[in-house]
């Protein structure tokens, strides 16, 4: 790798909960970690878990604003550690995926004419045509991904085109959505970004082009050809080309930070702005995922995704472009209920901590004696159905388990899930496999052993929690030789290799392969239960 050991490459990460940093030196290691929790640090949002539940229970929102006073607050606490800014070399970063940002008419000239006295927040407060973004979490725009469905030809042409069939949280939806429901506020808004492409815009000082692989979650996209699909765009809002502005590798550099930075923080003028992306986007690049490993994160929201190089696109999970290979793509499975639901069930059952939610996986058997349960506080994404649901080992409902059952009982349940919904995109685990784990729930090494008990397979973890953060530091540093022809693996071939941090326990295959089997079938008729009471069947 070309860069002196002295200079300094920056990831940030505009997740759910949080914004965080990760700085590596020229030899790729670690040197500065930082982050601004948005309900504890920024108060005066109001948000819980980082977001405003509506009324409705199903749109779910974030300020725009917030994330803009998160980056004053989190770059002058990095000054405030002495952080030396004229070291570094190029910045990248990724955003929570699938949320956007309505800037207003004036905008641009804002961004353009940045004063470093002031903050950002300060002079940003009136660019947003919509204050509160649609964010990832929103489960309001059925009837939008319906129509969509039907513009194209069905869900899985759509799928066919942009990679996934409609889903509410996709960006073309929440934009139809906006269009119909606020259209003052759509008319007012010369610029649609993606949460990763506003936080490049705001380190550029103008409109930042939105990457191939965020793009690739708005249901806009047409995934082979890596431009807008005009029949998407047509379903959605009439002039969205122009307000969705051009496409870009995720490799591209974008230009060099604005000078509110150089002269406020003292980055220098040459520092480089590698195009932004999506958090697991990121997160691939931070562990550095090879063909054949699986993916794992534990944050906000539960995630696997995988490298893939023959995509074929179907109605259940999402195919991405790869963000650090241009011929490659991702395939990822999310799912809603992830920490919240861990939290709840740790705050109900192990008094708030950690520590006694881990003593009772110790303390429970492989398999809870035959104890599953479907936990899903609100309307999973895969598959698509709520509530809670347990069952004894003869199979039959029951009211609730005792504290330690239901512990293992949720752990087992989420993992199981990924195993069967990864099974059923194509995913085979083989020997040699390895799972990789990050996000906030991967320090916990208890967790981690259900992980890999179920999987059957060794689980890897990185040294940095937030692999998006240090992917984005990695495809900052890739950025300045992609051009050159340099490959992701080549530039970064000396950055620390992930570690085991579990195995499988003795016996782990013989539990959970029947177990599979059994949670898939009882998934299934949830599902259908679900569907019918509905009267969708
Ligand atoms: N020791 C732990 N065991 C299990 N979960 C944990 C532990 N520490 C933190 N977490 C979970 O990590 C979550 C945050 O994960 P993170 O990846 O930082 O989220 P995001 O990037 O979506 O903001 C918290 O909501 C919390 O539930
Ligand atoms: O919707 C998805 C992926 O499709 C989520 O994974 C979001 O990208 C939020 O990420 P976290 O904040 O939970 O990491």
């Amino acid at each position: 790798m070309a860069a002196g050991a002295d200079s300094c490459f920056l990831g940030f990460d505009f997740s759910t909960q949080q914004l965080k940093v990760v700085a590596v030196d020229g030899n790729l290691e670690v040197i500065h970690q930082n982050s601004v929790q948005f309900d504890s640090e920024l108060p005066e949002f109001r948000t819980h878990g980082g977001v405003h539940i509506h009324e409705d229970k199903l749109t779910v929102t974030s300020p725009a604003l917030m994330w803009v006073k998160a980056l004053d607050v989190l770059l002058e606490k990095m000054r405030n550690t002495g952080f030396d800014f004229s070291r570094v070399k190029a910045i990248s970063g990724s955003g929570q995926q699938h949320g956007s940002v309505f800037w207003r008419k004036g905008a641009r000239r804002t961004l353009n004419q940045l004063d470093p006295q002031k903050h950002l927040h300060h002079q940003l407060q009136e660019c947003f045509a919509v204050r509160d973004s649609p964010v990832w979490m929103d489960s309001s725009t059925s009837d939008q991904c319906q129509c969509l469905e039907t513009a194209v030809g069905g869900a899985q042409r759509l799928a066919d085109i942009t990679g996934s069939r409609a889903y509410e949280r996709f960006t073309g939806n929440q934009i139809a959505k906006i269009y119909h429901s606020k259209p003052k506020e759509f008319s007012e808004t010369e610029r649609i970004s993606l949460i990763s492409s506003f936080a490049s815009s705001l380190f550029l000082g103008d409109y930042a082009p939105i990457d191939y692989s965020d793009g690739s979650g708005m249901n806009l996209m047409d995934i082979f050809e890596k431009q807008w699909s005009r029949v998407c765009l047509d379903a959605a809002a009439p002039q969205l080309a122009e307000r969705l502005g051009d496409l870009t590798p995720s490799t591209a550099v974008l230009g060099c930070v604005s000078l509110y930075y150089t002269e406020r923080y003292g980055f220098a003028e040459s520092c480089n702005v590698v195009a932004f992306t999506g958090d697991n986007p990121g997160s691939l690049a931070g562990m550095r995922l090879q063909e054949g490993d699986l993916a794992v994160s534990l944050g906000t929201s539960d995630t696997v995704f995988l490298w893939i190089r023959g995509p074929r696109p179907s109605v259940e999970g999402h195919i991405f472009c790869n963000p650090v290979d241009c011929s490659a793509y991702m395939a990822l499975i999310c799912f809603k209920n992830g920490s919240f639901t861990r939290e709840r069930i740790r705050d109900e059952c192990a008094g708030g901590s950690w520590e006694c939610f881990s003593s009772a996986l110790r303390a429970t058997p492989m398999g809870n004696n035959g104890h599953l349960g479907v936990y899903f506080d609100v309307m999973e994404i895969t598959p698509h159905f709520a509530g809670v649901h347990r069952f004894n080992a003869e199979g039959q409902r029951v009211a609730s388990f005792e504290h330690e059952m239901e512990i293992r009982a949720l752990i087992e349940g989420q993992f199981l899930a990924k195993r069967v919904h990864a099974e059923k995109l194509g995913y085979k685990i083989i020997a040699g496999t390895r799972v990789l784990a990050t996000g906030g729930a991967s320090s916990n090494k208890d967790i981690l052993q259900v992980l890999s008990d179920v999987f059957s397979a060794p689980v890897y973890i990185i040294d940095v929690t937030n692999s998006a953060c240090l992917g984005c530091a990695y495809r900052a540093v890739h950025g300045l030789e992609a051009e050159a022809g340099a490959s992701f693996t080549e530039t970064l071939r000396n950055a620390p290799e992930p570690q085991l941090a579990v195995r499988p326990a003795p016996g782990a295959q013989e539990v959970y392969a029947p177990l599979m089997l059994r949670y898939a079938a009882l998934e299934d008729q949830l599902l259908k239960d679900h569907q019918k009471s509905q009267h969708l069947l």
